[in-house]
């Protein structure tokens, strides 16, 4: 609908007829104001402002319209009503809503996959070492800063990363882990900076956020750091700077607020001298630093570990576990390479295979009787032979004993009667 400077309705097309109802015959020539007294067209007229999008109810017709006043040589000549079917907007909206609720159901479900699980209570240690570094790390989570976790495999690494997370003001935003190692070099950089529509082939069609982009306003572990290809090193320590990156395939630049928290079993400091880790992206991750000891060098620490992993075992029906005499002090010997995951593993397979609630020795695997680095460092050492003095040492020289020993050593008794005498072992 077209009206001329004074009000008067000049013209109305077809499409405003069918919306309104309004035929041409009874409105053109006449004072909109007067044929519609709640029309809105005459005050844009009047103000030379546009109004956009606003509802429309006159009688049972409702619609939306938006209005612009005609200027020519900055002269308000008219003004023009662009009426729209509410029913399409209605449409609109209700898809519009939908997807919002779907965006918003996504988002949950990638919120819920991106938390912290554990906090410091779920840290067990009393060795003084380990204490110490408990409290540096609840030193740590106060601050904003980067943390290197270094630490053989199994330590306890990124159970440090969760709980500094969940103690910091960063607690309610994400924790998104990134296992370096885990991700193919080439998608590695794709996964932590995201990409754009048809980055390349075989990317998704609508392009996808990457990890660094989900972890805004929380944390993110980089786990196994030492194993990122030198390239995406240099990417990531120019996002670290600036807290800025772009998109594989992208132009735009992406702000976010991220904490680092990075972990590695690997010797950085000779990777930094053989220039496979940049010596830039070291100090900066290298903010500050936790040394996780392995398991072998607190060994105080392991009664309450063992003691947590039989109880989380045990229930009322299956009753509650204990180890016997012999089966700790074997366990308490032991080297653990594989740390406090190679001892909790152990403690689930004890459980579930011992017939007894006192867990005897009988139930361990073979390992436990083979190596002994710790008492016998030399590489020469005859490995049979000293299982076979170990297994007697444990269960003791007699019939039973001997019975004992050749079970656990997965040989039978005739066999090892012959090896003991091989070895002159008495
Ligand atoms: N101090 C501890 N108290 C209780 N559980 C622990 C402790 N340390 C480690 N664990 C448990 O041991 C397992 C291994 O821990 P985690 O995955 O954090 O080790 P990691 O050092 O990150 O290992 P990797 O280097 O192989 O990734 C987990 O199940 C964890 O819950």
């Amino acid at each position: 609908m077209i009206a001329d400077e004074r009000g008067i309705v000049r013209f109305i097309n077809p499409a405003y007829t069918k919306l309104t109802g309004v035929e041409a015959e009874d409105i053109i020539g006449q004072e909109l104001s007067a044929a519609r007294p709640s029309a809105r067209l005459p005050e844009v007229i009047k103000s030379g402002k546009p109004l956009y999008n606003v509802h429309r109810k006159v009688g049972d017709v409702e619609y939306i319209a938006s209005m612009h006043p005609i200027i020519v040589q900055e002269k308000v000549i008219g003004g023009v009503t662009i009426a729209s079917d509410i029913t399409e907007m209605q449409n609109l909206n209700k898809k519009l809503i939908n997807y919002r609720n779907k965006v918003k159901g996504l988002i949950n479900r990638v919120k819920e996959q991106n938390v912290a699980r554990y906090d410091f209570c779920d840290i067990l240690g009393i060795s003084p070492e380990f204490q110490k570094i408990m409290r540096m790390a609840q030193k740590l989570s106060q601050s904003n800063i980067s943390v290197l976790i270094r630490g053989e495999s199994g330590t306890g690494k990124e159970l440090f990363a969760h709980a500094i997370h969940n103690a910091s003001k960063r607690a309610q935003g994400p924790f998104v882990v990134v296992n370096c190692a885990a991700i193919p070099v080439n998608l590695l950089e794709s996964e932590l900076f995201g990409y754009e529509a048809g980055a390349f082939t075989g990317a998704n069609k609508q392009g996808k956020s990457g990890l660094v982009e989900i972890a805004d306003e929380g944390t993110i572990f980089l786990d196994e750091i030492g194993d990122m290809n030198v390239d995406l090193q240099a990417k990531l320590l120019r996002f670290l700077q600036s807290m800025q990156f772009q998109r594989v395939g992208g132009t735009e630049t992406v702000d976010v607020n991220v904490r680092v928290i990075a972990a590695t079993n690997r010797d950085l400091e000779s990777m930094v001298e053989k220039e496979t880790f940049r010596e830039d992206l070291y100090y900066r991750l290298n903010a500050a630093q936790l040394k996780i000891p392995p398991l072998r060098e607190r060994k105080e620490d392991m009664e309450i570990l063992i003691n947590y992993f039989l109880a989380k075992n045990g229930n009322k029906d299956c009753g509650h576990y204990t180890l016997a005499e012999d089966t700790k002090r074997i366990l308490f010997r032991y080297p653990w390479p594989g740390n406090i995951r190679e001892l909790e593993n152990t403690v689930n397979f004890l459980t579930s295979i011992s017939n007894e609630n006192v867990i005897a020795s009988s139930n361990l695997p073979e390992k436990f009787f083979r190596d002994r680095p710790d008492r016998h460092p030399r590489e020469d050492v005859n490995k049979e032979k000293q299982a076979l003095i170990d297994a007697l040492e444990l269960f003791g020289k007699s019939v039973k004993g001997k019975k004992e020993a050749a079970k656990h050593l997965k040989i039978s008794l005739a066999t090892l009667y012959n090896r003991l005498k091989y070895y002159g072992i008495k």
